[in-house]
């Protein structure tokens, strides 16, 4: 039985078609702070896209569910329903609030299943500074990054076995004896996992990337590695990326290379695609910031970068999100559900709000999603803002979660 509550108004986006002024557009609440920080996301959207275009414009937001509120729904171990990810794909953009996943045992990943089934494979994650957010850095405002992070492959995926289990000796017996593979330090109690890296895999992601330096006119692709360790796997993206930019764009060597450039095709700039080994990445991303803009990395790296850049402009309270494929948008915060948090209207509401934006603008609706930029600038510049930022901030006012969306609505 369908749990889905169709709105009576509003036109389902078709791809090809013109986006209707009344989009219906599901939503995931999500676990923890999902109660807290979805419905103020959608009070703010309402709120801009009303002020923006006089009426003339509106979103039908329709509730789809997954996670802990599917399984209140639909039944114990009902996690991710079907109707949800066909309503995911039949409406096209969607948003969703975080979800639990269990350490060790438990199921594995809504959130990561999402991203497989769909097959969206692009997680684009902006960090961008805001005048005003708190930061550890001396000069924040030189952090303009876009991760490009593998949304599908990797350790990540999650194939594994736990150790001593019949399946991990089947898997490192296997090893042991077909591959020559000598090297697997306590075979009788090793966890054993996968890896996979493939060279479509990593083309489409590193194409998505350099597309987006072309169209938003940005000065370098980094492609984030480490591949002076897992040289088939990292080592083979760092490759194929290099290979990509040359035989699709046309880039050329710099020097002896591997580093190489070609010119923006709109504006006659030069793009730069080099690459970094994920260790020292993370240390020039503090140290160096403003030597990094677009940046094309596997899955677990993205994971991890995604989470650190946030810190160097406020943390993952801001830090917005969209899982992307060449059908689908999914748009999600960076923070997960922040259990300790839950219920209390007390988190920063600004990343998924910024993953809304983020919708806007992929709707085309960008007077909109400037009203939201320059709104919360705003309540921030004010230092209207929730405990993760007044913590850090002298003078600052601290609001709640739901205080902080109507700050925003004021000041639009
Ligand atoms: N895409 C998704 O749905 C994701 C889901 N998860 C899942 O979330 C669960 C919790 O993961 P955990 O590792 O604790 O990571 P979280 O991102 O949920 O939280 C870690 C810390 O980040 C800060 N934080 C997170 N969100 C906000 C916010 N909106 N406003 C202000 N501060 C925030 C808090 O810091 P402080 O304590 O300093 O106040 C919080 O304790 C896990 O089950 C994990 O698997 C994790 C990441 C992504
Ligand atoms: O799915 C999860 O529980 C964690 C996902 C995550 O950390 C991320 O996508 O950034
Ligand atoms: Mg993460």
């Amino acid at each position: 039985m369908s749990h889905i509550v169709v709105p009576t108004e509003g036109q389902k986006i078709v791809p090809g078609q013109a986006i209707p002024n009344n989009p219906i557009i599901p939503f995931i609440e999500g676990d923890g702070i999902g109660v807290d920080i979805t419905p103020v996301m959608i009070k703010v959207i309402d709120a801009a896209v009303a002020k923006a275009y006089n009426g003339a414009k509106k979103i039908s937001w329709m509730e789809i569910f997954a996670g802990e509120k599917a399984t209140r729904i639909y039944g114990d171990n009902v996690w991710l329903p079907d109707e949800t990810l066909e309503a995911i794909q039949e409406y096209k953009v969607s948003i969703k609030g975080p979800m639990t996943t269990p350490v060790g045992g438990g199921i594995r990943s809504l959130n990561v299943a999402i991203r497989q089934k769909l097959d969206l494979y692009q997680c684009v994650r902006p960090v961008q500074y805001f005048t005003g957010v708190p930061s550890p850095l001396k000069d924040p405002s030189k952090v303009n990054m876009v991760i490009f992070r593998e949304n599908t492959e990797d350790i990540y995926v999650g194939i594994e076995w736990m150790g001593e289990s019949d399946d991990a000796k089947k898997v490192i017996d296997f090893l042991q004896k077909e591959m020559g593979v000598n090297k697997i330090r306590f075979p009788k109690t090793s966890s054993i996992g996968v890896k996979p890296v493939s060279r479509e895999g990593t083309e489409r992601l590193t194409r998505a990337a350099i597309q987006y330096a072309i169209d938003n006119d940005r000065s370098s692709v980094t492609i984030v590695h480490k591949g002076n360790i897992m040289k088939y796997t990292e080592g083979g993206f760092r490759d194929w990326s290099y290979a990509l930019a040359k035989n699709e764009f046309g880039a050329t060597e710099i020097g002896a290379g591997p580093w190489c450039e070609f010119k923006n095709p709109n504006t006659g700039k030069t793009i730069t695609v080099k690459d970094s080994i994920a260790d020292a990445f993370l240390q020039q991303i503090l140290l160096r910031p403003a030597e990094y803009d677009v940046i094309a990395t596997l899955n677990l790296n993205g994971d991890y970068i995604s989470d650190a850049l946030a810190a160097q402009v406020g943390g993952i309270g801001i830090a917005p999100g969209a899982n992307i494929s060449d059908e689908y948008a999914v748009f999600e915060a960076t923070h997960g559900t922040a259990p300790k948090y839950a219920g209390q209207d007390k988190v920063n509401p600004g990343s998924l709000i910024l993953s809304a934006e983020m919708m806007l603008r992929h709707l085309g609706w960008t007077e909109a999603a400037d009203l939201v930029i320059a709104s919360m600038e705003k309540a921030i510049g004010d230092k209207q803002v929730t405990y993760d930022f007044a913590r850090l901030m002298d003078g600052a006012h601290e609001i709640s979660c739901s205080a902080f969306g109507d700050a925003m609505i004021e000041r639009m």
